[in-house]
């Protein structure tokens, strides 16, 4: 498996992560024959119009660590707005993600891009209709890839005007993107008293600091779009209160 940005060759980072549609069906082709989900996910994508346009009404994404608080305020939102309510990987891919989650880098990570695209053809239909809110898109798929394949500390982390930190030109683009961040203390607490079981990347997350650090690193030197920066500690009225007033600033709802 490919570990280091650092230490392997430069483009090892953007081996692991596909960086358009292409790349991400040819990956998926190479491995159909022994993993059969890999040619129902190409499937799936292969039907989605390529280079999807958003309809006339606002997306905003919603990016942060696990236990942040996402789906607690992108339901809240999604309530008040009458919004449409999506999330990344789609419910229609979703229940492979366990067989990708087993498989090297290169594959699992072109089912998390699959799902991106995959999803950017609900947005495109979404968001003619009503305001879409998303729950993790295409930085969260950089930032966990960018924090697997390097290691220590963020010095490690390819340069701010990296390739690895921009948006792919041929998906669809969100309007705004928030950044939801707690220390670790706070996520620790919610995480335990949420008490559902964690993916191996959670319990990683929890045991490596490094780790974590890396991941929202690579969340803020996301750019085009950048992400916004919420700090999601106060109260589930109070974060519900602040998003809503940056979202009607922004997309002049
Ligand atoms: N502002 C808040 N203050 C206190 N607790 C909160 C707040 N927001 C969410 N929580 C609680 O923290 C836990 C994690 O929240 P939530 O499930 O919304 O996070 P998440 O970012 O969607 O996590 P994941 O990415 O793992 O799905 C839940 O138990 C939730 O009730
Ligand atoms: C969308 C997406 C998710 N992941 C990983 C990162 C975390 O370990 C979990 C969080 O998923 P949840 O459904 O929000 O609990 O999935 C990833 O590595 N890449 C992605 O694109």
């Amino acid at each position: 498996m490919l570990r280091s940005c650092t230490a392997g060759p430069p483009g090892s980072l953007r081996l692991a992560l596909p960086a358009a549609a292409p790349a991400v069906r040819r990956r998926l082709r190479e491995c159909a024959a022994r993993i059969p989900e890999a040619g129902a996910v190409l499937d799936i994508l292969e039907k989605c119009p390529e280079r999807q346009k958003k309809g006339e009404f606002p997306v905003v994404v919603f990016e942060g660590l696990d236990a942040t608080g996402k789906t607690t305020v992108t339901q809240s939102v999604k309530d008040a707005l009458g919004a449409v309510l999506l999330r990344s990987p789609p419910a229609c891919i979703s229940q492979w993600r366990t067989i990708f989650d087993e498989e090297p880098t290169p594959i699992r990570r072109a089912f998390y891009a699959a799902g991106n695209y995959i999803l950017a053809s609900e947005i495109a239909k979404a968001s003619t209709q009503a305001p879409v809110i998303v729950d993790r898109y295409w930085h969260s798929t950089a930032a966990y890839t960018i924090a697997t394949e390097t290691d220590g500390n963020i010095q490690n982390l390819p340069p701010d005007d990296d390739a690895v930190y921009k948006w792919p030109e041929d998906l669809l683009k969100p309007d705004l993107v928030l950044l939801l961040t707690v220390s670790p203390e706070e996520r620790t607490r919610r995480l335990e008293g949420r008490g559902l079981e964690r993916t191996k990347e959670e319990a990683e997350l929890e045991a490596n600091s490094l780790f974590r650090r890396r991941i929202e690193e690579s969340y803020r030197r996301m750019v085009n779009p950048a992400c916004q920066e919420v700090d999601a500690s106060p109260s589930k009225e109070e974060v519900f209160k602040t998003v809503l007033q940056l979202i009607k600033n922004h997309c002049a709802l």
